[in-house]
């Protein structure tokens, strides 16, 4: 059994993952974290998790993270940073969910989330986890930076193309709507159910910090330089608790058969399912599920390709997505713990 252990338990992404492992047969939960409710039940504060998860919340300071073999990370960006040295150190493997690893321009990375990085070794060292780009890599890693939830369905949507090289990589569009529960669980005005309910709106067009990330992982998989990826991304928010639905947009400058290109692309893909021609994904077909949907369009046989991705932010993109790097780095079957079926309505 593989003894795993969560840092920030009272999350959004946390309680995923409690979730999500407590059906995973290969692993045993250790050690969850919360500052401000150690000593308390899980099953207590998630009524979910009754009869699943018989752990307590330990501070973070007293957590036997170190009995791990493996540690997640569900806190705010700048926390793993500060605390991944020691645990590798000490043997375990570390999964961070948050953004301080998957960004390798150093510099880039401080200007975007205004902060000075504690660990600029341990960002070189870190493999970014989409399995789909990465697997090879992921398994040997000590240390995995598990990507964003906007830049997960942004690359999964792009990536055949760039990666064919028969698309404008200067002008592409990634136009974005999240759930509300990709803002996590902490109390914020723009997420209580008065502002963000009955409502819609974009939000950091002049940037977002998912910008860089997602023209990194193109970049990479073009085999270009990141400036050469001109990329306009704009996230919404939308009055839906999960799901993101990204709505991508290139320019066609080699004529392929886009559909056949995906699905061969993503074939042995257990987690992209790429949808018949003229289908378009809905959030709710991926609630819940680790999966990625995807469908190509080409309206009007125009020279401009829609590329429709859908996944749940809290499972591929985030959660779920930790669990099958977990999955990979530690020689199980990809798929463990991640058969669920999405749920409707
Ligand atoms: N929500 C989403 O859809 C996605 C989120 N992410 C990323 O995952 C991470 C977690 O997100 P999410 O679950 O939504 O966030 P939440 O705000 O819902 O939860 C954050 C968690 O971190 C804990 N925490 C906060 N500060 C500290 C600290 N200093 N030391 C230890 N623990 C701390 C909190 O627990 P307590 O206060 O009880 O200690 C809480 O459990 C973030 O970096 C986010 O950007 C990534 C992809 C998608
Ligand atoms: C709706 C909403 O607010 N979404 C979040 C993205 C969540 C996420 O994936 O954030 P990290 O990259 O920090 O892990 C946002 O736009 O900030």
């Amino acid at each position: 059994m593989i003894k795993a252990g969560i840092v920030g338990g009272t999350g959004y992404t946390g309680v995923e993952l409690l979730r999500l492992l407590a059906q995973h047969s290969g692993v045993e939960l250790t050690a969850i974290t919360s500052r401000g409710e150690a000593g308390t039940a899980v099953a207590e504060m998630f009524s979910s998790l009754r009869g699943s998860v018989n752990l307590k919340f330990s501070d973070p300071k007293d957590a036997p993270l170190n009995e791990c073999d493996v540690v997640f990370f569900a806190t705010p960006n700048g926390i793993a940073m500060q605390q991944a040295a020691s645990l590798l150190e000490s043997g375990v493997r570390v999964i961070d969910l948050a953004a301080d690893f998957r960004i390798k321009d150093i510099a880039l990375w401080e200007q975007w989330y205004g902060m000075s990085h504690a660990s600029p070794a341990l960002v070189a060292e870190a493999v970014y986890g989409l399995p789909e780009v990465n697997r090879e890599q992921i398994r040997t890693a000590r240390l995995v930076a598990n990507p964003g939830c906007y830049p997960t369905a942004t690359q999964l949507g792009f990536l055949p193309l760039v990666q064919s090289g028969c698309i404008d990589l200067g002008h592409l569009i990634a136009d974005a709507k999240s759930g509300v529960s990709g803002a996590g669980r902490k109390a914020e005005i723009g997420t209580l159910f008065s502002e963000a309910s009955d409502n819609f709106k974009a939000y950091g067009v002049p940037g977002h910090r998912h910008l860089p990330e997602i023209r990194q992982g193109l970049a990479r998989a073009a085999g270009k330089e990141t400036n050469q990826i001109g990329l306009t991304f704009v996230p919404h928010l939308t009055p839906m608790i999960r799901g993101i639905h990204a709505t991508l947009y290139a320019r066609i400058t080699r004529e392929e058969d886009f559909q056949a290109m995906f699905e061969q692309r993503y074939a042995a893909e257990p987690f992209v399912d790429v949808l018949p021609p003229k289908s378009h994904p809905e959030t709710r077909s991926v609630r819940a599920a680790n999966t990625c949907r995807i469908a190509i369009h080409r309206p009007q046989g125009g020279d401009t390709l829609v590329v429709l991705s859908v996944i749940d932010n809290l499972v591929k993109g985030a959660a779920g997505q930790a669990v099958q790097n977990m999955n990979i780095m530690f020689g199980l079957d990809e798929c463990s713990g991640l058969s669920q079926v999405p749920v409707l309505p």
